[in-house]
């Protein structure tokens, strides 16, 4: 039987902030393609540990592993390449620019990951079923058509793992679902890891597993209930 590749590893885990420890020592695994679910309270250190794993900021100690590479020990340039090679990234506030289209949008962010190509940015935008909308600007679309925009953006470049901070935070219920269940059909094609913050306990069970933080410590592990 093939044993699943962990695509996250921690091993004492820790971050500091001067006085603050956001996150305290923390051994993790999340396997390949596994959807897990992060909840606590604000505070928790739940951003912390997403931005760790993003390679979008860094360890006080501790080792962290993700898709094989050590994040530790990758400098600046490394840690830049790591992200636009391995990580999609998506989060509550869209951060899409107002006066380009969603088809520039996403082109723009290819042009950070590589070099801009309508085809396949009108290529993503069809698959968060945006086909139809690539010439409105962000303020002619609804919240959760802004957000399938960023996971456009966010999957354009086939990341091995996909980190969602509060995707839903500012959704009414439907586009809630309908976002959470694009990122369930996504997967489900696309093959990435997914590790979704949320404070939302209905939200958390869309993935296949959760883990609590409270005040930096992982309290809780359990299998999640299964989306409704
Ligand atoms: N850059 C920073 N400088 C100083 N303290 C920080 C920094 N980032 C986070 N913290 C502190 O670390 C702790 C954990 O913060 P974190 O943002 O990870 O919590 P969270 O669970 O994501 O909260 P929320 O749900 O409110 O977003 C908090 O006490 C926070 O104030």
């Amino acid at each position: 039987m093939n044993e699943a590749r962990m695509i996250v590893e921690t091993s004492q885990l820790t971050r500091s902030y001067g006085e603050i420890v956001a996150l305290k020592p923390l051994d993790l695994t999340v396997p390949e393609g596994e959807w897990l679910s992060v909840m606590g309270h604000s505070g928790s250190g739940k951003s912390t540990l997403l931005n760790l794993i993003g390679g979008l900021d860094r360890a006080t100690a501790g080792t962290l592993r993700v898709c094989g590479a050590d994040l530790a020990g990758l400098d600046e340039n490394g840690r830049a390449r790591f992200r636009r090679e391995t990580v999609g990234i998506i989060f509550q506030q869209h951060h899409l620019v107002p006066h380009l289209t969603a088809l520039e949008n996403v082109m723009m962010a290819q042009y950070f990951h590589s070099v801009p190509d309508g085809a396949e940015a009108r290529g993503a935008l069809e698959r968060v079923g945006l086909g139809r909308r690539l010439r409105n600007r962000p303020g002619e679309l609804s919240g959760g058509e802004q957000q399938r925009v960023c996971i456009a953006r966010a999957i354009i470049n086939s990341p091995r793992i996909l980190l969602a901070d509060e995707p839903t935070g500012n959704l009414d219920h439907a586009s809630t679902r309908m976002v959470l269940e694009l990122l369930r059909e996504l997967r489900g094609a696309e093959r990435f890891t997914v590790v979704l913050v949320t404070h939302n306990p209905e939200v958390a069970r869309w993935g296949d597993r959760t883990i609590h933080l409270d005040d930096g410590v992982l309290v809780r592990d359990e299998r999640s209930g299964g989306a409704p």
